[in-house]
């Protein structure tokens, strides 16, 4: 059951248009996660949800409210929505306790029970309840923030880089308990993050954003299988994208022949395949190739390849690191599976892909 509706939203800031006739559909219950690159529209797309500021055109509903029909919108205070921002915005001078109970009404018996529920559901220490936010570490702050969003019992919670400040081990546990405390608590959540990995495995619907426009919206595993073009692609993970031909339900590549999900396409068009799909062979069989050069780094390796067959732009491959790669070696490139057809030949190469892609000269 859709929850909330995004329709044709638009809003600009002068001459930028930071929000494009966005649409999006969410689910009762859902967490979707909105990821895109810097400026490409989230946290616009979250501020007019959250009320802080108003359309230019387009309706947003939530559970059947008008929330917004262009500028004329429901006050950020009356919409039942919470909202844990990148730095947490706790209050210096309150304590924890007084953090988490702000704006509450009802007796002292019952806010302190509250509290006390909260800070047990977010992992916080009664200890740390007396404390003042600058006493508590970063991923502390984040669970006070959760807990007091939670205790105004929002119908959807929007989460604006809530994790960033938060080392690699913390921010993984401090994820999945957020997300877990989310889903057994029923509320409906948006996450707007930087961070594909995280999109990826937080939500059940990512939304990938561009210059103020949705890409594609959809469950993790086929954004991440079924991309459209090869910004989503590499948007979302390390992506090896390659110019075929296609014909007879087949891409044929410099990588040889390999079966597509697109038996009725014919012509020229780039194909992806993830790394998982792409190995390295010491022993052959596969397409005989040289590597020309290793980048150590650690677990993984960045491996530079060119083709025994020449004529080709050498290939860039994230491998797991092997004693046997050493520039000079002869290898074989072994690859699995279907090729994803991208439905358009997209020019713009994101950074990201250098981890893992055809190299641009
Ligand atoms: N208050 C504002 N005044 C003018 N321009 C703004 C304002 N807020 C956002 N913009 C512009 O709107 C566009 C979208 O900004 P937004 O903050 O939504 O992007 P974002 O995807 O959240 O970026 P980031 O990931 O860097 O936080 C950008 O070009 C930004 O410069």
């Amino acid at each position: 059951m859709t929850f909330l509706t995004i329709d044709a939203v638009s809003k600009r800031y002068g001459a930028t248009s930071a929000l494009d006739e966005v649409t999006l559909h969410i689910q009762a219950g859902g967490r979707t996660a909105v990821v895109g690159p810097s400026g490409s529209g989230k946290t616009t797309l979250l501020r007019l949800l959250a009320g802080f500021d108003t359309p230019h055109s387009g309706r947003i509903t939530m559970d059947g409210r008008l929330l917004a029909d262009g500028a004329s919108a429901i006050p950020a205070h009356q919409r039942d929505i919470g909202v844990v921002m990148q730095d947490g915005a706790l209050f210096p001078h309150l304590s924890v306790a007084d953090n988490i109970a702000f704006g509450l009404s009802g007796s002292t018996r019952h806010r302190t029970a509250l509290v006390h529920e909260l800070s047990d559901l977010v992992g916080l220490e009664r200890f740390m309840l007396e404390r003042r936010p600058d006493a508590l570490s970063g991923g502390q702050q984040q669970r006070v923030a959760l807990a007091r969003a939670l205790a105004r019992r929002p119908k959807l919670m929007l989460l604006d880089e809530p994790f960033s400040a938060l080392d690699t081990g913390l921010r993984a546990n401090t994820r999945k308990a957020v997300a877990d405390l989310l889903q057994a608590a029923g509320v409906t959540t948006v996450l707007v993050t930087h961070d594909q990995a995280e999109a990826l495995s937080f939500a059940d619907h990512v939304a990938v954003m561009d210059s103020g426009r949705i890409l594609q919206a959809g469950p993790p595993r086929e954004l991440y299988l079924r991309p459209k073009s090869a910004m989503i692609a590499s948007f979302l993970g390390e992506a090896l994208i390659l110019p075929a031909t296609l014909s007879d339900g087949k891409a044929h590549c410099l990588l040889g022949s390999m079966a597509t999900h697109a038996p009725g396409r014919a012509g020229s068009a780039d194909i992806m395949l993830r790394p998982e799909q792409v190995s390295l062979s010491f022993h052959g069989p596969g397409v005989p190739c040289r590597i020309t050069e290793v980048e150590f780094g650690g677990a993984t390796s960045i491996i530079t390849l060119v083709l025994a067959a020449g004529g080709n732009s050498p290939i860039i491959l994230r491998q797991a690191s092997d004693a046997r790669m050493i520039a000079g070696a002869d290898a074989w490139i072994v690859t699995s599976g279907c090729a994803h057809v991208l439905d358009t030949v997209d020019e713009r190469r994101s950074p990201k892909q250098v981890d893992c892609m055809e190299s641009p000269d």
